[in-house]
């Protein structure tokens, strides 16, 4: 038999990854081939977020850039969200998800021309080579119909149709429930686009002209069991947004991050944290020094799991360009106008939606 050093190299595997700004290919990179790379996600304090130290908010915004040019993730803790009401949270949505069938499909997201509303299980494919994801979910997001929303006059309402959002009748308590839950998480998101600013040596400032009316959404999710590991619960994505924050409401591990080995790395729920991971915005503005990593969520646990994701993006009208200090030397800066790419992006990834094979029709994507 020939010395093992004389073996030719196994053929390498590859993670393809469908993460809407393109297909990704990535090695697993094994033996000799690894590099230093993340194997955990790392913990940020905010307990002193609002502190009246510029010194005190600016040693977090250093961890915070360390961990999104590392992983692209971190665990908020001391977010200062109310435990109560994420209990409250987890009842609602768990009680939304147990009814009927008939009932979640009256608001069906095909009823909403923003794609809000009910998705039933494997309705989406974020990777191609499953048969879908096995999750059901339901979305809600700006829209200046809702009073709760309180928009600013100056809002362009014309970017908003008349059917966006839907609710449920039941449970009673479901709107008003996410509505406290969607004022709290936005609050926290303005204060932690001002962290960013910090992290990257810019004004404290610097992005609050970008969120008058932001661009949010919120998608709880609820993950059944899965008896096979080639299911998914979502298939490895990266998120278009600044940042989402997800809230692992249930005690079951199923979220995982892809480090630069091609490795899964887990993510599972630390009790009062909210997970932080950088979307295409951010890493699109910042000539990919802060990463959107590609992530999914595996349900093999045997149980239930729950979560409520955050996803928080400038207003629709805003021009992203890429930020003082992060240009690349002989290349072109980003110019995307912000509600045009988001949407463009949505309607890409909800190929069978009636706003997707309508703007197809037109011959707008
Ligand atoms: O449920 C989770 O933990 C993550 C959800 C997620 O990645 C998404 O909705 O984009
Ligand atoms: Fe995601």
């Amino acid at each position: 038999m020939a010395p093992s050093a004389l073996l030719p190299d196994p053929e390498p595997e590859y993670i393809i990854v469908h993460a809407g700004k393109g297909t990704i290919k990535r090695e697993i990179l094994k033996g000799d081939k690894k590099k230093p790379t993340f194997e955990t996600i790392t913990q940020v304090d905010f307990s002193k977020m609002n502190s009246s130290s510029l010194e005190d908010r600016k040693a977090i915004a250093k961890e915070i850039g360390a961990a999104f040019r590392d992983s692209g993730f971190l665990y908020a803790a001391n977010h200062g969200i109310d435990e109560k009401l994420q209990d409250d949270l987890l009842a609602v949505i768990k009680e939304f998800f147990d009814l009927p069938f008939e009932k979640k499909m009256k608001i069906h997201v095909n009823k909403s021309d923003t794609i809000k509303g009910y998705e039933a299980l494997l309705e989406t494919k974020l990777d191609a080579c499953t048969r879908g994801d096995l999750k059901e979910a339901f979305a809600t997001g700006d829209d200046p119909n809702d009073p709760e929303q309180n928009p600013p006059a100056t809002l362009n309402r014309s970017l908003y149709p008349s059917n966006g959002n839907q609710w449920p009748a039941s449970p009673p308590t479901f709107r008003k429930t996410m509505y406290a839950y969607q004022a709290a998480i936005l609050s926290f998101s303005k204060s932690l686009m001002q962290l960013i600013a910090l992290s990257l040596s810019l004004p404290e400032t610097y992005f609050d002209h970008m969120s008058s009316f932001p661009m949010g959404g919120l998608r709880a999710l609820h993950y059944p069991p899965q008896d096979v590991s080639t299911d998914v619960g979502i298939g490895a994505h990266a998120d278009y947004s600044w940042f989402t924050l997800v809230n692992q409401l249930s005690a079951t591990p199923a979220l995982e991050v892809l480090n630069h080995n091609g490795a899964w790395v887990s993510a599972p729920p630390v009790k009062g944290t909210l997970v932080v991971n950088v979307g295409d915005f951010l890493e699109m503005a910042t000539r990919g020094r802060y990463v959107s990593t590609v992530h999914r969520v595996v349900n093999m646990t045997g149980m239930e799991r729950y979560s409520l994701a955050w996803f928080f993006s400038p207003s629709a009208e805003c021009v992203v360009e890429t930020v003082p200090g992060c240009e690349v030397e002989g290349e072109e800066g980003v110019r995307v106008v912000a509600g045009e790419w988001q949407r463009e992006r949505l309607l890409r990834a909800r190929y069978k939606h009636p706003s997707s094979v309508a703007a197809r029709a037109r011959g707008e994507l």
